[in-house]
């Protein structure tokens, strides 16, 4: 696939310089949607451009994604060279025997009413599901009606709205996701950047989380929104197949430059 002639050269640019961060969201970007969020898998051709920019000297390769690290460590298959962030911002794999996730009792307290208030809708709404995570919930609408699914929204947005404080809601696509914390992809993008002491950022991601890390983007990163919908990204593809391509076309870049290393 030939990309367009100015996010090539963007690529171009950033495959020069000295320490390459490549950070992906995961569903809808480096995995098509599926119905069943357990059944998403990486595309053959962006699992194989990961491997090998994760192999790449000066390079490192990270997940930032909304599931749970656990989550996203099942679905993707990614080796323990590739950095993980999970539940939008609020866990990370930097290393590998890294603690897990800590909260407080009262958090924890938090996010078990929130999961009681997920389930309790969940039952009254055919095709409705509940997908839990350490710091939260997310009810899935996919498969649900049109009907059902925007009477579960309505009714879920109320109740934790009126019946929790200090809960963080994060609408995502045919997804209500509610957690006690309120980090975002933009802090894991800084925090990631900082960690491997990255010159330089590529980053995509087809979903409303991913507007925050766009907004981090500094001059000379390179941002890619998939699919439709109003983004601060710079630069725009249509699918998962077509970020893959990017990667591919990165893995070449980046590999012209430190490949001898
Ligand atoms: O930040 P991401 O990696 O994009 O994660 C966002 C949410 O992705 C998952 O749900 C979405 O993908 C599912 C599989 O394609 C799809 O069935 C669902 O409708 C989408 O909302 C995941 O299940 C969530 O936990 C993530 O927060």
């Amino acid at each position: 696939m030939t990309l367009e002639r100015p996010l090539d050269t963007a690529l171009s640019r950033l495959a020069g310089t000295g320490v390459l961060l490549v950070a992906l969201d995961f569903d809808g970007n480096v995995s098509p949607h599926v119905d069943d969020p357990a059944g998403a898998r990486p595309l053959p051709e962006a699992a194989r451009a990961i491997e090998q920019l994760a192999s790449l000297a000066r390079t490192s390769v990270a997940l930032v994604s909304g599931r749970a690290i656990d989550s996203l460590v099942e679905v993707s298959g990614v080796g323990d060279d590739v950095l993980l962030s999970g539940s939008h911002g609020g866990e990370y794999r930097m290393e590998v025997g890294a603690p897990p996730l800590s909260l407080s009792d009262e958090e924890l307290e938090v996010v078990a009413r929130l999961g009681d208030i997920l389930r309790e809708v969940a039952a009254q709404h055919p095709g409705t599901e509940v997908e839990s995570k350490p710091a939260g919930h997310a009810l899935h609408l996919r498969n649900a009606d049109a009907e059902t699914a925007i009477d579960a929204q309505h009714v879920v947005r109320r109740r934790v709205l009126n019946e929790l404080s200090g809960i963080t809601a994060r609408p995502g696509k045919d997804v209500e996701e509610f957690s006690v914390l309120a980090a975002t992809k933009g802090d894991a993008i800084a925090r990631l950047r900082d960690h491997v002491g990255a010159t330089g950022v590529f980053y995509s991601g087809d979903d409303l989380t991913d507007e925050d890390a766009f907004r981090v983007l500094l001059d000379g990163d390179v941002g890619v929104k998939v699919g439709a919908g109003d983004t601060l990204a710079p630069f725009r593809v249509p699918s998962p197949d077509a970020i893959a391509a990017v990667l591919t076309r990165l893995v070449e870049l980046r590999g012209a430059v430190v490949g001898g290393e």
